[in-house]
């Protein structure tokens, strides 16, 4: 069982407007009207809401929180989308049980419902301005290296990450999209061969197909039906562990993926991703039908699942240096979107993890903890991460997941972080400081045993289980919000750090300090300003490496920086030019640098730039498999030499190679097996003979009836 939440609140002052097109109102989602709840329902709700996992993340000056029903707990920074579309009219956003009261500002600002309903992959604020015109990275964006314009873009695009879908069509006002939709009433023309194709499909498709699209309505794009439907014929027949059909796992691995706001492309990738390595299509197959977009993303996550199953079999994950080897060769050798299909991928396979016999899920548990759990945190998808650990935790340490989660729901206070929040944004009114984003979360049961563990604590001194974020714009509104902070709530004394005056070590910059909320429940506040935010989730104070620990290449921070920013951007970018089914979507690339550096940043990474830290590969020797770090441009002789192979025989990517000294890329699966004996044809023949003679063969004949 799960709970932790997220609460956003949007700068109310500098009113954001998005364009008419991503009014809420065309995305089926319920009216704010119907989204607020009473605080006595509120109260009421709570623990029935905590104990099936509740999240809110509201925005001013329309509050939409309301609950979900995750199993574990888990801060769910993302994974809302859907949710709000399936919850009946009236239970809506608000049904989770808490409200939040209308502020001064009494129309519903559509971009912020827009933010409600599809987040971004990669945790951000609000931007308190937006123009209409300027949700998609534009030429002019991409022309432009201006620090701040980059600045405001990407903050934008981060936002816009969450993605539009080309609405197949508008459901109307406070309709859920659940309401009598099926496959039969698709709101789009099916070509002939598809039409044909769809009859076909035993009954349960359909249900299955009718129930993603009211959980999300990119499952009405056409790309992403014709995907379900050659999905369902790939896996047609196919069980799975818990006697599902297969088909189901492939539907909630892409609704995972709609539910952060993946494209078509993705959720379509997502669909057929185990079609390449579980059925008899191929990677030509899916190309002609799905153009190369599809298809490179299928065939990326059938080899990330081959390296992952490698290591499993190998135990690679219990070796730290050669786990960490694997997540940095995940993102640099696969486009990040396919380490996000088999992130989701691994996702739903825990959560139906139970289906396994025990052994099966100790190995899946510590193999995600090491592998999967990392790679969320490094793209920032804070869900995820949340989810995978909390499932892992509970196989891995059941009875101290069942002590904690215990006490975890008699000392969680959902509504007292709304009601903090809407303390806090009151007084920043009433003083007049704007702000940028205004932020409250709920620490997840893993990371609070975690924190535990590390700093030897109990869990009434971790101070930080309720915590609120406040981004404001300049230096100087950081103490003045401080100040407001400290008028607002008693302080805890020895609690405030002040991360401005006195960076981190890392750059590291933000106000901390924890207060006493109701006399009972120590909050912990940060306040920091945009650009700190910045530097606090990407870079080298990125909220991923502080969790790591540190990390050894530079390049690789670089690396990750890239890779979240390419989800983000590509996302955003894949949306709005909705890809037609021959698109081949690897010509969208974003711009190589970062927009914290500049042009001339000798760090900045990109895939096609040629970085100078180290590749690694993976090298398999005497079924052994191991991950091997070498100096950029090492060639196969050198690998032989380091490890004292020479007299191997290699063959990379399954394939022989006729120049050792052909340079090794990242990723590269090395396999070195003894060189066949130098022996004559008639040696051979002669061995064949000896070897039938002593009845080595069995010849398999099927006697004719
Ligand atoms: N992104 C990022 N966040 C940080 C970093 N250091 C601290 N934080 C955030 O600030 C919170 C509190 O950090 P500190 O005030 O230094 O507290 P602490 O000494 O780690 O111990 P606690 O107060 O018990 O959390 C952490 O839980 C993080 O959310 C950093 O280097 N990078
Ligand atoms: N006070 C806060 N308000 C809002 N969000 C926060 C706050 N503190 C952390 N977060 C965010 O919550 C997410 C989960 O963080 P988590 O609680 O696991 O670790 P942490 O608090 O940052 O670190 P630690 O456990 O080491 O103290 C991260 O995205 C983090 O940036």
């Amino acid at each position: 069982m799960s709970v932790p939440a997220i609460a956003v609140y949007t700068s109310p002052p500098g009113a954001v407007h998005a364009p008419p097109e991503h009014d809420a109102s065309s995305r089926g989602t319920a009216p704010c009207s119907a989204a607020a709840a009473s605080p006595s329902a509120a109260s009421s709700h709570r623990h029935a809401a905590v104990a099936g996992g509740l999240s809110c993340l509201f925005s001013s000056p329309c509050a939409a929180p309301r609950a979900t029903g995750h199993e574990e707990l888990g801060a769910l920074w993302h994974d809302r989308s859907d949710e709000s579309v399936v919850l009946p009219v009236g239970a809506g956003f608000g049904g989770g049980g808490y409200s939040y009261p209308q502020s001064s500002s009494s129309s519903p600002s559509p971009f912020k419902l827009r933010d409600h309903l599809h987040r971004s992959p990669v945790p951000l604020f609000h931007s308190p301005t937006t123009s209409p015109a300027s949700r998609s990275p534009s030429a002019s964006w991409l022309a432009g290296r201006e620090r701040d314009r980059l600045f405001s873009s990407f903050v934008r695009n981060a936002l816009g990450s969450c993605i539009d879908y080309a609405p197949v069509t508008s459901l109307p006002l406070g309709v859920p999209a659940a309401a009598g939709v099926d496959a039969a009433e698709l709101a789009f023309e099916l070509d002939e061969s598809f039409s044909e194709a769809e009859p076909s499909c035993e009954p349960y498709a359909h249900e299955l197909l009718a129930g993603a699209q009211a959980r999300h309505r990119i499952f009405r794009d056409e790309l992403v039906v014709k995907a379900f439907f050659e999905a369902e014929r790939a896996h047609r027949g196919q069980k799975r562990a818990s006697g599902d059909p297969y088909l189901q796992h492939c539907v909630e691995t892409a609704v995972h993926l709609a539910k952060i706001g993946a494209n078509a492309t993705v959720v379509s990738a997502g669909l057929l991703h185990d079609t390449i390595d579980d059925s008899f299509m191929d990677y030509d197959h899916i190309f002609r039908m799905f153009g190369a977009g599809v298809a490179d993303l299928v065939e990326g996550v059938s080899k990330l699942s081959h390296l992952s199953k490698l290591a499993r079999d190998n135990n690679t994950a219990s070796r730290t240096v050669e786990a960490d080897r694997l997540h940095t060769m995940f993102l640099a050798m696969a486009d990040a979107r396919a380490v996000l299909i088999k992130l989701a991928d691994r996702l739903h396979n825990m959560k139906t993890i139970e289906a396994l016999p025990l052994v099966k899920q100790q190995r899946f548990a510590k193999e995600t903890m090491e592998i999967f759990v990392p790679l969320a945190n490094r793209l920032g998808i804070a869900s995820w991460k949340d989810q995978l650990e909390n499932i892992c935790f509970k196989h891995l340490n059941p009875e101290q997941h069942k002590e904690l989660s215990s006490k975890l729901v008699m000392s969680f206070d959902e509504a007292l972080l709304t009601s903090s929040l809407d303390k806090l944004d009151k007084g920043l009114r009433d003083e007049g400081i704007s702000y940028h984003s205004l932020s409250g979360r709920h620490k997840s049961l893993y990371s609070i045993y975690s924190k535990m563990i590390k700093k030897n604590l109990t869990m009434d001194d971790v101070h930080d289980i309720h915590g609120l974020r406040l981004v404001v714009e300049t230096e100087q509104d950081c103490y003045r919000a401080l100040d407001i902070v400290h008028k607002l709530w008693p302080r805890v004394t020895g609690r405030f750090k002040d991360y401005i005056s006195h960076p981190k070590m890392n750059g590291y910059r933000s106000l901390h300090t924890v207060i006493m909320c109701d006399g009972v429940h120590p909050f912990e506040i940060q306040i920091r300003t945009k650009e700190m935010h910045l530097q606090a989730e990407y870079g080298f104070a990125a909220h991923w490496s502080y969790k790591e620990g540190g990390c050894r290449h530079s390049f690789v921070l670089q690396m990750v920086e890239w890779a979240r920013w390419v989800l983000t951007w590509q996302c955003e970018a894949m949306s709005k030019e909705r890809p037609s089914a021959l698109t081949n979507s690897v010509g969208i690339r974003p711009p190589c640098p970062f927009p914290l550096h500049t042009e001339d940043c000798p760090y900045s990474y990109s895939q096609q730039c040629n970085h100078e830290g180290p590749i690694f590969v993976i090298m398999l020797k005497h079924d052994k498999m191991s991950v091997q770090e070498l100096p950029a441009n090492s060639t196969v002789v050198d690998l032989m030499e380091r490890v004292g192979a020479e007299e191997l025989r290699p063959r990379i990517n399954h394939k022989p190679i006729s120049d050792p000294n052909r340079k090794l890329s990242m990723g590269d699966v090395v396999e070195l097996t003894p060189a066949l004996p130098h022996k004559s044809l008639t040696e051979y023949r002669e061995e064949i003979q000896r070897m039938y003679e002593r009845g080595g063969f069995t010849l398999a004949i099927t006697p004719r009836s």
